[in-house]
């Protein structure tokens, strides 16, 4: 039982820290190559690049399984510059452990086939059979203020999350560095930066250095006891159309909790709290139209339900990842250690009147 899933943890781990090193070279760059997609958010170089050398290592691993990605190649068929430009990025980005880059297959042969790996990621998700879901980078308007921003790769088998790795650039390497509040902007991969979360089902959730080197045993992880109220805090987005600010501050009176949300681009908040540098993860809707994405939570569900806690909607549902390409069964997210999370959706009903 012990090895289940082995072989697909260390391809996500490796593929997730190549496209890591993607995202860190554009992440330097003062032009990013952005571009606004339909629903005007925004989506740049490093996003498709890495989406790019993530899906060519899962073909190359896993070629019958499914992909659901984010990105889609059609900005860069219209746009010969900008494709050139990640391509320039996907043709140079290279694991330095030579037995490890052939593990993922070497990388992408061509522009043309980089454009077609690209467009690989539309599966329609689903209760049946194996499925990846990819956000090549999460948190875009994170990265692009300079905050953090996750690398994110999930394996679902027939609509569960198996195996979920994280690549966080720019949180600490430091299970224990307490998040500070300015955790949302001029953040740096320095010297001590970069942490890699992982958790296979039924075998815990752990951390390791993210890179440049080979990766090295990962350490378990786990979510901290809130014991008192008043000494916890929410982790929450930076962006305010992501999460209802007012509902989320009567929730917080009702919990008594008083601290300030510690405000965090992307999944790194699921990492934040499975390692016990947060509390309670909340994300609550604005509008009753939006659906998550299952990319935006399918790794980091697990990896804090493996570190001790308990994932779920705003009615205190389980995540429902087999419905296709978004939680169309769910709304908002609350995740928080086992022993409270009832009394954090007890509050959550009370104020949103479910
Ligand atoms: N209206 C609305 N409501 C909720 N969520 C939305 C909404 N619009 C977008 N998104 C998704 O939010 C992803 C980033 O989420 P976060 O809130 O974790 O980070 S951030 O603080 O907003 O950067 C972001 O992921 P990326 O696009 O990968 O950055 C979006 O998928
Ligand atoms: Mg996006
Ligand atoms: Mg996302
Ligand atoms: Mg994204």
């Amino acid at each position: 039982m012990t090895t289940l899933y082995l072989r697909e943890l260390e391809i996500a781990q490796l593929a997730v820290q190549r496209a890591a090193q993607l995202t860190k070279r554009v992440f330097h760059e003062t032009a990013k190559g952005t571009v606004s997609k339909d629903d005007a958010s925004p989506v740049t170089i490093g996003d498709f690049g890495a989406q790019a050398l993530i899906i060519a290592a899962l073909r190359h691993n896993f070629p019958a399984d499914a992909v659901v990605a984010e990105e889609e190649a059609a900005p860069l068929r219209a746009d010969p510059a900008l494709r050139d430009r990640i391509w320039e990025l996907v043709r140079s980005t290279k694991l330095e452990d030579v037995g490890a880059e052939g593990l993922l297959g070497g990388g992408v042969r061509d522009v043309d086939a980089m454009l077609e790996v690209i467009d690989r990621g539309g599966s329609k998700g689903g209760r049946v059979g194996r499925v990846w879901a990819i956000d090549p980078i999460d948190g875009t308007k994170g990265f692009l203020r300079g905050g953090q921003y996750a690398v994110c790769l999930g394996l679902l088998v027939d609509g569960d999350v198996k195996v979920g790795v994280l690549g966080c650039p720019n949180l600490p390497v430091d299970d224990a560095a307490p998040l500070t509040a300015d955790i949302g902007a001029n953040q740096t991969d320095d010297e001590g930066r970069g942490v890699l979360f992982s958790a296979v089902v039924g075998q815990g959730a752990t951390s390791r250095p993210l890179g440049p080197g080979a990766l090295k045993e990962g350490k378990k992880i786990a979510m901290k006891a809130v014991t008192d109220m008043a000494s916890a805090s929410f982790c929450e987005s930076v962006e305010a159309g992501h999460s209802n600010q007012s509902d989320s501050a009567q929730i917080a009176q009702k919990l008594g909790i008083t601290k300030p949300s510690v405000r965090m681009d992307s999944q790194a908040k699921y990492g934040s709290i499975a390692r016990g540098a947060g509390d309670i993860y909340l994300r609550l809707p604005t509008s009753k139209t939006y659906q998550e994405k299952i990319w935006d939570h399918a790794a980091g569900d697990l990896i804090v339900r493996e570190a001790g806690g308990q994932v779920t909607d705003t009615t205190g549902a389980r995540l429902d990842f087999g419905v296709g390409r978004t939680l169309a069964n769910n709304k908002g997210v609350v995740a928080a250690p086992a022993a409270v999370h009832g009394q954090v959706i007890k509050a959550v009903r009370e104020v949103l009147k479910l």
